[in-house]
């Protein structure tokens, strides 16, 4: 990077503040302890965890489910997962830390059980005993209610002198209705505070940078606001298609998948107002505040407000790929959305005509989670043979993966005696500034639950708000409003989508830079 003319030196060391302290002692039991989620994401983070020092010596993992598994035989299993992990992250030069592993596998034991069976919990609370507890629930969400009903049966979610939580993974229902159902089952054996909804995306460097980008500089937050700015962009593209999960897809689709949850909570992230402090339930009511603002645009045409894709066989990269309807565990006549497109409405005094436009799916040209502010242009150019239609939008756009910073593009004078504009570019790459391993996200996520910080966990009526504002196009596509449009794989996902922002020149940012 270019040398600044300015004194930056020092700047990142003066700002680095206070270090997070050790997670008290605690046991994690994971309900699922042999599934995919565990070892692909959940142990690598903890071992991430305690390669930075943040686990308490005393803290041990008991893995709960019924596969024919022993201590051994699961301690294997993760090892070959831990060590796919290190691989994949050799290029940042993270090779296995041989003794933190060890440590790490020497405090993971398994129990086999059936979660619908009394026994498991009894069998549980004899091997934990007393002391404090995150159960992580790692399974599927038919199971949560049924979990969480027999720790508290159990007596195993009793405060006694010690904390017990409970991490619930994600779908949280399936529409507002079942959400909110949910929300009382479990408020049956468990107090909201230990209640630990996941959003995996909120474990995110990069969105909870959202809130630091936006609420520690004097320059971005003035300009927030509906005189500035003429639409904001969200974008969560994937380039991977329903790979081994179609039996979970075919009755979740794009919407419920991705919308009420990481779409919402960027969009929360964007939009809401500065909490009055970073404690959970600050930062939580600003978020409920937001989304129970949100609306589809009142345009009366539904075409004009939500697009629903399915995507053909077509190339990825140079890998020819089925259509979503060849995919194994699909019906071959599916009316599962793998795309969509939504145009809502932000109605509060910031936010007044300003439409956000969300899009995501599956099988993309390009894996891309972006939020981009598009600004309103300047009122008048002052520049010959540069109408005002020509100047470069100014666009900020903050990446959130796979590259991870944020742009800002403007208008700058070309180099010569002719006064001419050209479009330029800032960068601000993480990677650059903060050179640090990558992570799986979920390191934050559970060390906060250890630690009993929630701001980055959904409250109750924060993920009810997700699926409210949702239930529009959810309706739609009951009452068959919401046709599928077919897009090939590969590409930047059906034409229809372009329709919600036609008018005042604009356009979805392209996927593929
Ligand atoms: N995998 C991922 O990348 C992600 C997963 N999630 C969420 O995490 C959760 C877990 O997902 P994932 O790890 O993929 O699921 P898996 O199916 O891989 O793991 C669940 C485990 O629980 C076992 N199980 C099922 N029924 C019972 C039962 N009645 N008693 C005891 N054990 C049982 C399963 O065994 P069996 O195989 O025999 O059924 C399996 O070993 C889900 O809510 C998912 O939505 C969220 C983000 C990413
Ligand atoms: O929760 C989910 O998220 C992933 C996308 O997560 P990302 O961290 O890779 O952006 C998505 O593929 C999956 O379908 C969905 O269930």
């Amino acid at each position: 990077m270019e040398a600044l003319d300015l004194p930056l030196d020092g700047v990142l060391e003066a700002a680095d503040g206070p270090q997070p302290l050790r997670a008290p002692p605690c046991t994690l039991v994971i309900f699922g302890g042999s599934g995919d989620l565990t070892a692909r994401l959940l142990v690598p983070a903890l071992y991430n965890l305690a390669v930075a020092q943040l686990l308490d010596p005393g803290f041990r993992v008991i893995a709960v489910d019924w596969q024919d598994q022993n201590d051994e035989k699961l301690r294997e299993k993760l090892t070959v997962s831990i060590q796919d992990f290190a691989a994949k992250r050799q290029a940042h030069a993270t090779l296995l830390d041989v003794p933190v592993w060890t440590w790490l596998r020497d405090h993971i034991s398994y129990l086999r059980g059936d979660f619908q069976n009394p026994d498991t919990y009894a069998a549980l609370a004899a091997e934990i005993g007393t002391g404090n507890c995150v159960f992580y629930l790692a399974v599927a969400a038919r199971f949560f209610g049924t979990i969480v009903e027999g720790l508290g049966a159990s007596g195993l979610t009793r405060e006694d002198g010690c904390f017990r939580r409970v991490i619930i993974e994600k779908p949280f229902g399936a529409d507002l209705g079942s959400a909110r159902l949910l929300n009382r089952d479990l408020a049956k054996s468990l107090s909201e505070s230990q209640i630990y909804r996941i959003d995996h995306y909120l474990g995110k460097e990069t969105v909870q940078n959202i809130l630091a980008l936006r609420f520690s500089n004097g320059i971005f937050e003035p300009l927030w606001n509906r005189q500035n700015i003429d639409h904001v962009q969200i974008t969560a593209a994937e380039t991977v298609g329903v790979e081994a999960r179609g039996r979970f897809y075919e009755g979740t689709g794009a919407l419920r998948d991705m919308v009420p949850n990481h779409i919402m909570q960027l969009l929360a992230m964007t939009a809401m107002e500065a909490p009055s402090s970073f404690d959970a339930d600050a930062v939580r009511d600003e978020k409920s505040k937001v989304l129970q603002a949100i609306h589809h645009m009142p345009q009366g045409n539904l075409p004009l407000t939500y697009v629903r894709g399915q995507y053909t066989a077509g190339t990825i990269g140079d890998r020819a790929v089925p259509g979503y309807l060849e995919e194994p565990d699909i019906d071959p006549h599916s009316d599962t959305e793998t795309y969509v497109a939504m145009k809502v409405a932000v109605d509060n005094w910031r936010w007044a005509g300003v439409p956000f436009y969300l899009r995501t799916g599956k099988r993309l040209s390009a894996r891309k989670t972006e939020v981009a502010i598009h600004f309103k242009q300047a009122p008048y150019a002052l520049f010959r043979d540069t109408p005002v239609e020509k100047l470069t939008p100014n666009i900020m756009v903050l990446h959130i993966q796979p590259s991870e910073g944020c742009t800002i593009q403007f208008s700058a004078k070309r180099p010569g005696p002719i006064v001419k504009l050209g479009g330029v570019r800032m960068k601000f790459d993480y990677a650059d500034w903060f050179p640090v391993a990558p992570s799986t996200g979920y390191e934050t996520l559970i060390y906060d639950c250890m630690i009993g910080d929630a701001t980055l966990f959904q409250r109750a009526d924060n993920v009810e708000a997700g699926w409210a504002a949702v239930e529009p196009a959810l309706e739609a596509r009951a009452e068959g409003l919401a046709p599928i449009r077919p897009y090939v794989a590969g590409t930047r996902g059906p034409a229809e989508a372009d329709t919600l922002l036609e008018g005042k020149g604009r356009s979805w940012l392209r996927l593929r830079t």
